[in-house]
């Protein structure tokens, strides 16, 4: 990419895409597409096809999705599976038409099989039955991955796709109706030390910062008490627990948005479909996408306890086997990309302390 490219992101207020345009801009990239979702719906293919006659765009990043924890994932399975076959089919089929010269398509780590040997390599993908929990999102995300080889093998387009690790860092998501367990957990342990404290302003300060459906700030303590209850966090004779979902035993990979940014920024400067296709060297052309992740996991229990110690919450940590676990185990195999140039570089524990931080100071 020159720095003078056009270069369309979409979801440049997400976790990801706005790690990316801040890798980008840092840079020296200076023309960038940044079009608000409310000037363009990305489902809506008609307004899709205009933007990119209009724009015609040399390089799209494909951050755009609907997205959410195990649990937004499991209960709202159609939207998930509309809507990002929608955004998707859209944004490739469009890229394709104005020539884009490359695109980079973000998939998930979720599609490879429920019980994939690990560490998952690429091409572990379609050999066994997915995890139920969200099913219908790694099955439109597989299908986001094979319209991108599809596209390349039929039209010789060059539209690469990562498949990333669970992802953390900026512009997460917090609301705890719909988030994945990193942020859940800060918040939740952050809520829960401020009732320890007795905190009650803390907790609405919180809740003003970052609103959620059916917990006003204006409460009187006792009705945000009762509130906090359905998201796990207890007061019971002076003591304060936090309880957490399924056993605690899954294990996740954690890699941090400004790592994953500078993955794609690498692979849209270095790699093409037809290096990915020369190396695998096989017949039939399959699993041409790459895993992006740190390369190391821990239980979701041993993450409590990090974030335990980061949010310095001083109550109790409990388990709720009424909810699920998902998917036992999902450590990438990230070989392949580590030997064409790229590692990750941010420790856990320290990118906790700085998400947690910039949560405690919010700009
Ligand atoms: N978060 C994670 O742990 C992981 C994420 N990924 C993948 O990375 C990509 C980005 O995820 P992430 O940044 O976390 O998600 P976010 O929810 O943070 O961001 C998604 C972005 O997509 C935009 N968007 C969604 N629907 C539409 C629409 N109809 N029209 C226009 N814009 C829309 C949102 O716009 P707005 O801001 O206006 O709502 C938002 O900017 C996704 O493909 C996801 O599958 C992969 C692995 C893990
Ligand atoms: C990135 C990836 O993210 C999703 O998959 P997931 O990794 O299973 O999602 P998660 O982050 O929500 O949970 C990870 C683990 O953590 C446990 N857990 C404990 N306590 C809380 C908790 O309070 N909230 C949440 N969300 N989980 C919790 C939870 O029970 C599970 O065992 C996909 O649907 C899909 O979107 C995808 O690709």
């Amino acid at each position: 990419m020159l720095k003078s490219d056009k270069i369309y992101i979409a979801g440049h207020r997400g976790l990801v895409g706005s790690a990316i345009t801040r890798h980008l801009q840092n840079a020296g990239y200076h023309n960038l597409i940044l079009p608000e979702r409310e000037d363009l719906d990305l489902i809506n293919q008609r307004e899709v096809d205009d933007f990119f006659a209009k724009e015609k765009p040399d390089y799209v990043f494909l951050a755009a999705a609907k997205v959410g924890g195990i649990m937004a994932n499991n209960t709202y399975r159609a939207d998930f599976i509309y809507e990002n076959l929608q955004i998707q089919n859209n944004i490739i089929h469009a890229a394709w038409k104005s020539e884009v010269k490359k695109l980079l398509f973000l998939g998930s780590s979720c599609i490879y099989p429920r019980d994939c040997p690990q560490p998952m390599k690429e091409e572990y993908l379609l050999t066994a039955p997915l995890e139920y929990t969200n099913e219908p999102y790694a099955i439109a995300k597989i299908a986001g991955m094979k319209m991108c080889e599809s596209y390349n093998l039929q039209y010789g387009t060059d539209f690469i796709s990562v498949m990333p690790t669970n992802l953390y860092g900026p512009n997460d998501n917090y609301n705890l109706h719909g988030s994945h367990v990193l942020p859940a957990l800060i918040r939740k342990m952050h809520l829960a030390q401020c009732l320890v404290e007795n905190n009650f302003d803390g907790i609405r300060e919180d809740l003003k910062t970052r609103p959620m459906n059916g917990i006003n700030p204006d409460f009187s303590n006792e009705m945000l008490l009762k509130s906090l209850e359905e998201f796990g966090i207890f007061l019971e004779s002076n003591k304060v627990e936090v309880k957490l979902w399924g056993s605690g035993k899954p294990r996740r990979e954690f890699l941090h948005s400004d790592d994953l940014a500078e993955a794609v920024i690498f692979v849209m400067n270095n790699i093409s479909f037809t290096d990915v296709v020369k190396e695998r060297g096989e017949k039939e052309v399959r699993n041409t996408h790459l895993n992006i992740g740190f390369g190391e996991d821990l239980s979701i229990s041993e993450l409590a306890d990090i974030v335990k110690e980061v949010t310095g919450f001083s109550g109790a940590i409990s388990w709720d086997a009424t909810k699920p676990d998902g998917t036992f185990r999902k450590l990438m195999d990230v070989s392949r990309l580590n030997q064409l140039g790229w590692k990750a570089r941010i420790n856990l524990t320290d990118g906790i302390r700085e998400v947690y931080k910039a949560y405690c100071n919010p700009s």
